[in-house]
């Protein structure tokens, strides 16, 4: 008798097994425990009240014959949820009944929450006003295959990028990471598998976040105690995109939540896309078993376009927007700006811009005379090795001592300066800095930036010592 509620709830899991996709059922049947049966109600407890949500918005149906069938015609459902405790970590759980007389359509994503609790937060991609579960993939339509030039910069990317999207999930590459210097293509190329799935497959979840916005999401998920939520959300993507993994170096807490999606993903059988501005191997800051999954699968590089590969970069953007341009021109600006194809379209638009703005024709000496300035004002790309080596080098020390955990002043007082210029001239967060020079924490760094500005103000030696540095930047 005791044991009622866990025959009866064996019994409707073997119907439903055999009526719902082995994937579905793994993820959204096997968590569910059987609680009790009485008087033909049978509760089943669910980890989250999205998990909740989502039977009811998906299963129901299933559900309800399920439990006819096995319990009688009069059988209901309730679930207890499992939430978390807002004062402390032990979670609770609260009742919900089943919307056993309510037609779905008109039941809104909501749990009906007693007056003292917040409304939880849905999942941050899901279009409002729409009822079946549906997630903007956060896509920029322009970022297709077919416009992202070939060359043999970036030909092994391209093609296991087009690779997984004729086949997510199902190749070896899983997950494909990408990684290359700013403005390669990174974030065009995963974008471009995304579109190109969603394409092909248009049921496909496909979802494409950058790591600083799924860091976000995952803080305020915490704040709101919605981490079961934030992870079911995660959890339920076929194909997800994650740019910029190397903004997680030093944060633990993300990456130990993001290990636990890639783990789910990857067992599912659904595509991961990662990029990273290193490779795997030279990722600091980040856990080991994180950095040996990534390496499970492809990791293909971008590199810097050759000359051939400019210019039709170049041919196709003007070309788009509809403008004629000579060789001449296109040539001039594909032999000045080599590095980095984000600048090249910076230069292509400057000269648009200039040649408007001021009624003249783009000719090969306004051409020159923009470029050689552009060029001469474009910031460099400092990475923070390069900033600690500079630092290093000006006070005649090896690069090494950065990482050894010594109080030894001088090189507290270069570790200090480097994570001061690393935050000033990169767009590198205070935890990975931190996690670079001498893996430290964000507030490690916070504390060497506020040194450094005091001491620049206080102490005339160390002011010179922050200036030539500084020059030597710049130079
Ligand atoms: N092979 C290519 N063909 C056409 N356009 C390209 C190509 N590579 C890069 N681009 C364009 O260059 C610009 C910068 O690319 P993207 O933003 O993808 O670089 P990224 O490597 O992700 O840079 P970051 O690391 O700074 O985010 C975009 O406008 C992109 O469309």
């Amino acid at each position: 008798m005791s044991n009622e509620y866990k025959s009866a709830w064996e019994k409707c899991l073997d119907v439903i097994k055999d009526n719902v996709p082995s994937s579905s059922f793994r993820t959204w049947f096997e968590p569910i425990e059987p609680v009790k049966l009485e008087n033909q109600v049978l509760t089943i407890q669910v980890p989250s009240a999205f998990f909740y949500e989502y039977l009811e918005e998906q299963f129901i149906d299933i559900l309800r014959k399920t439990l006819r069938m096995v319990i009688g015609p009069g059988a209901k459902l309730e679930y207890n949820v499992v939430m978390g405790n807002k004062n402390g970590n032990q979670p609770y759980t609260v009742s919900y009944p089943t919307n056993n007389n309510v037609k779905i359509q008109n039941k809104p994503l909501t749990i009906p929450l007693k007056s003292d609790e917040k409304p939880t937060i849905r999942n941050p991609f899901i279009i409002p006003g729409i009822q079946k579960l549906q997630i903007d993939p956060q896509l920029k339509p322009d970022n297709t295959f077919e416009n992202f030039v070939e060359g043999d910069c970036n030909r092994l990317a391209r093609s296991a990028g087009f690779a997984v999207a004729q086949n997510p999930g199902g190749t070896a590459f899983n997950p494909l990471m990408i990684y290359g210097n700013s403005g390669l293509g990174k974030t065009h190329l995963a974008q471009a598998i995304g579109i190109e799935v969603k394409e092909r497959f248009p049921d496909k979840v496909v979802l494409y976040v950058n790591a600083n916005k799924f860091q976000t999401q995952y803080t305020e998920a915490t704040r709101n105690n919605n981490r079961n939520d934030f992870l079911h959300f995660y959890q339920m993507v076929d194909v997800l995109i994650l740019d910029d993994v190397h903004e997680f170096a030093g944060k633990e807490k993300t990456q130990e939540t993001f290990f636990h999606i890639f783990n789910h993903l990857h067992q599912m059988g659904k595509q991961l896309i990662l990029t990273s501005d290193k490779p795997p191997i030279e990722l600091k800051g980040m856990e080991q078993r994180l950095l040996s999954r990534f390496k499970w699968g492809l990791t293909a590089d971008l590199q810097t376009p050759d000359f051939e590969t400019r210019m039709e970069i170049l041919r196709r953007k003007v070309y788009k927007d509809g403008i004629t341009l000579s060789e001449e021109v296109l040539e001039y600006i594909a032999s000045h700006v080599t590095n980095n194809v984000r600048e090249l379209e910076g230069a292509l638009v400057s000269l648009l811009a200039q040649s408007m703005l001021n009624k003249r024709e783009i000719t090969l000496e306004l051409a020159a005379k923009l470029i050689t300035k552009l060029v001469k004002n474009s910031k460099r790309e400092l990475s923070i090795e390069y900033i600690s080596k500079v630092v290093c080098d000006y006070f005649n020390m090896p690069v090494d001592a950065l990482q050894a955990k010594t109080r030894k002043r001088e090189v507290v007082q270069a570790r200090q300066i480097a994570m001061y210029f690393s935050k000033s001239l990169t767009k590198y967060s205070l935890a990975s800095i931190g996690a670079q020079i001498g893996s430290k924490d964000h507030a490690t760094v916070l504390h060497a930036c506020k040194t450094v500005n005091n001491l620049k103000d206080t102490d005339k030696n160390f002011r010179v010592f922050v200036e030539e540095i500084e020059k030597k930047l710049k130079m």
